[in-house]
């Protein structure tokens, strides 16, 4: 593990677990949004409170190859023991949150992120997604499975079925950064297919964990719309995107998504449908409260899928997905600088995050 990973931080946040399934109807959401807000008003500072004054260890002993990116509504991972609590500051500054090394029953480590930080605090233009691929990537990480609450742009994927995208349009407006190849270094690393379908098959095979009768769906198309308002669509968008061939709708896959892989990391999204956005006339548009609603659900299913799905993991055939090998080298053959042109500076940064191929006697 790197030397960084290596400074105090706090119990991993158990306030959500109190989270149930909820009806559906507009009385229920109602009902939901006043419990939600008396829940966020009293429980939860009371909760982080506690949470601040307790310790973990700041440091794990073994490097740790995967790791859990919690989105909106799953902030923390229920059924595992935390071990350790790590700050891991990066050249690319702090992550969204200390990194929480939770242990199995078996003893195999996982590694948590919350994205919009502990009090879900980051706009989605705010996440330092740098930062929190590069810390995964120095303590071992090689394979991020990302949780994500979507909306649908599809009819068959109702709010609380699930969906491992294939494919991103990114429709990002690119004043974030979204490369660790720059100011002094150029790599072109390929993206064509974002996410890992490996993982993607090992994810529909755990769908019998899911309750409620809810579903996996696979080979979708997740438009990103990481707008800077950060305001939902309107409703021509919403129909153009359906027109472009997009079922899924988020603010979260990019630049995330394309960090791991400059990373060398497998990647994978499981998206969780909250709402139909707003591409049907007869019905209200998305609004956080029906998303919230929906989340409490599919926060219980999203807790039950990667208990399977780290018991399928640590299975030995997927051995690939723990030392990376199939993307080994990937971005070294992708840098187009020469290294007699880069900079001491670049050269550091570039270090944090592959120290094989930047070696520190190499300045
Ligand atoms: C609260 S709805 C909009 C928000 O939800 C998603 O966040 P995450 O992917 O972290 O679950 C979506 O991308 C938007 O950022
Ligand atoms: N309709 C929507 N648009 C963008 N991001 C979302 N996250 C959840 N629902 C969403």
């Amino acid at each position: 593990m790197s030397a960084a990973a290596t400074q105090i931080l706090r119990r991993q946040p158990t306030w959500a677990s109190t989270a149930s399934p909820i009806d559906i109807s507009a009385r229920r959401i109602q009902q939901h949004q006043l419990r939600y807000s008396t829940f966020r008003a009293r429980v939860r500072p009371l909760y982080v409170r506690k949470v601040f004054k307790m310790s973990l260890p700041n440091t794990y002993p073994r490097p740790v190859t995967v790791a859990i990116i919690g989105g909106t509504g799953i902030s923390h991972l229920e059924h595992f023991t935390p071990t350790a609590s790590l700050t891991v500051p990066t050249p690319w500054g702090n992550p969204s949150s200390p990194i929480i090394i939770l242990e199995t029953d078996a003893g195999a480590p996982v590694a948590f992120i919350a994205r919009h930080g502990v009090h879900h605090q980051y706009t989605p233009t705010e996440v330092p997604s740098r930062a929190n691929i590069a810390a995964l990537r120095s303590i071992g990480v090689r394979t991020i499975i990302a949780f994500s609450a979507v909306g649908s742009l599809r009819e068959e994927i109702p709010p609380r079925d699930f969906v491992v995208p294939s494919q991103i349009i990114d429709r990002t407006k690119g004043n974030r950064p979204s490369t660790f190849f720059e100011g002094g270094v150029v790599a072109h690393v390929g993206f064509s297919d974002p996410f890992d379908a490996k993982i993607g098959k090992i994810v529909k095979r755990c769908e019998g964990a899911l309750s409620g009768g809810a579903k996996i769906h696979e080979d979708k198309t997740l438009i990103d719309k990481r707008i800077e308002g950060p305001q939902f669509s309107t409703r021509a968008e919403s129909k153009l995107y359906r027109a472009w061939g997009g079922d899924i709708i988020n603010m979260s896959a990019v630049p995330e998504s394309k960090l791991a892989r400059e990373a060398e990391i497998h990647y994978a999204m499981i998206c969780m449908a909250t709402d139909y956005d707003c591409f049907r006339d007869d019905a209200p548009p998305v609004n956080v409260t029906e998303v919230m609603g929906h989340m409490k659900a599919n926060a219980l299913n999203a807790q039950h899928l990667v208990g399977h799905l780290l018991e399928e993991l640590v299975k030995e055939e997927h051995d690939d997905l723990h030392t990376g090998v199939a993307l080994k080298e990937s971005a070294k053959y992708a840098i187009c600088t020469s290294p007699a042109g880069m900079s001491k500076e670049v050269k550091e940064r570039l270090r944090f995050l592959f120290p094989d191929y930047f070696p520190a006697d190499d300045s």
